[in-house]
């Protein structure tokens, strides 16, 4: 359990290589509204990290900054060891494409089959042979056990199959690090423990990190090794899903319901 206030000092110096996403101090405002007020985070390589906290307290603004939507107007962005607060042009682009983001909606083009929607990235980002993207489509769908809706328009699916499609999408890049942004939100308990535990194997098969914003408990007990809780633009307490479930602190006891 730790109390993450960053000092400016610590800001500059990189992180240790084990860990693969560090936020030193991160500050950003919009317009009056100061959304992150000096945000620190470590995640370290393999883990899967939960952020949570209230409606609106910044948890979406604190995950862009990881893939440089949105930069920091002081503070320090830390992914495999490089500055993405401060990258530009290709080597921004070669650090995005090992980055997967899972967004709110899926990202699914409406207009396109299930197939499709997957080869448009493959075609796009890669020098894979017809065949050869094929094989990557099809192996990913059998690993997200929807191997039969390859021929499907994303409006056929239930949510539950979209989430899945989606997290398709978010891997079929062979990302080393997985952002998910509300990765069960709507979903039955059911569908929920199906996502859920698709991230775990995610770790555990492929050693893929990964940093989820979400509000489900459910979700959190599946996946988290470490969970961090965002308050007043800062992180309020970082532990164990039950370190923080166990705290005394008024606003952790009024979130878990404690
Ligand atoms: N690009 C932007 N321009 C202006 N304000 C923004 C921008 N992005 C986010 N905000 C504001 O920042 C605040 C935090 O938004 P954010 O989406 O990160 O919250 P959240 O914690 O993810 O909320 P929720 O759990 O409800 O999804 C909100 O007040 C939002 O209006």
């Amino acid at each position: 359990m730790q109390e993450a206030h960053a000092t400016i000092e610590g800001i500059e110096a990189p992180p240790p290589s084990e860990i693969v996403v560090a936020l030193r101090d991160v500050h950003k405002r919009f317009g009056e509204r100061e959304v992150l007020r000096g945000v620190s985070l470590d995640v370290e390589e393999g883990t899967s990290a939960v952020v949570m906290g209230g409606s609106g307290t910044g948890k979406s603004v604190l995950l862009k900054h990881i893939v440089r939507l949105l930069v920091p107007d002081r503070g320090a962005v830390w992914v495999f060891g490089q500055r993405v607060d401060q990258l530009e042009g290709e080597t921004l682009d070669r650090l995005r494409l090992s980055i997967g983001y899972l967004f709110q909606s899926g990202a699914l083009f409406d207009s396109m089959t299930v197939y499709e929607n997957l080869d448009f990235l493959l075609e796009r980002h890669t020098r894979l042979s017809k065949s050869e993207r094929r094989d990557r489509i099809l192996e990913t769908l059998d690993w997200v056990g929807l191997r039969h809706t390859a021929t499907q328009y994303p409006a056929e699916l239930s949510g539950g199959q979209r989430k899945r499609i989606a997290l398709a999408r978010a891997i079929i890049l062979q990302p080393k690090l997985l952002l998910y942004d509300e990765p069960t939100t709507g979903l039955d308990p059911v569908s929920v423990r199906t996502v859920s535990e698709l991230i775990v194997r995610l770790r555990d098969e492929r050693g893929i990190t990964s940093i989820a914003i979400t509000h489900d408990l459910l979700c959190a007990e599946i996946i988290a090794d470490r969970a961090h809780f965002l308050h007043e633009g800062r992180i309020l307490m970082s532990g164990t899903l039950d370190e923080l479930r166990r705290s005394d602190h008024p606003v952790l006891r009024n979130f878990f319901g404690t």
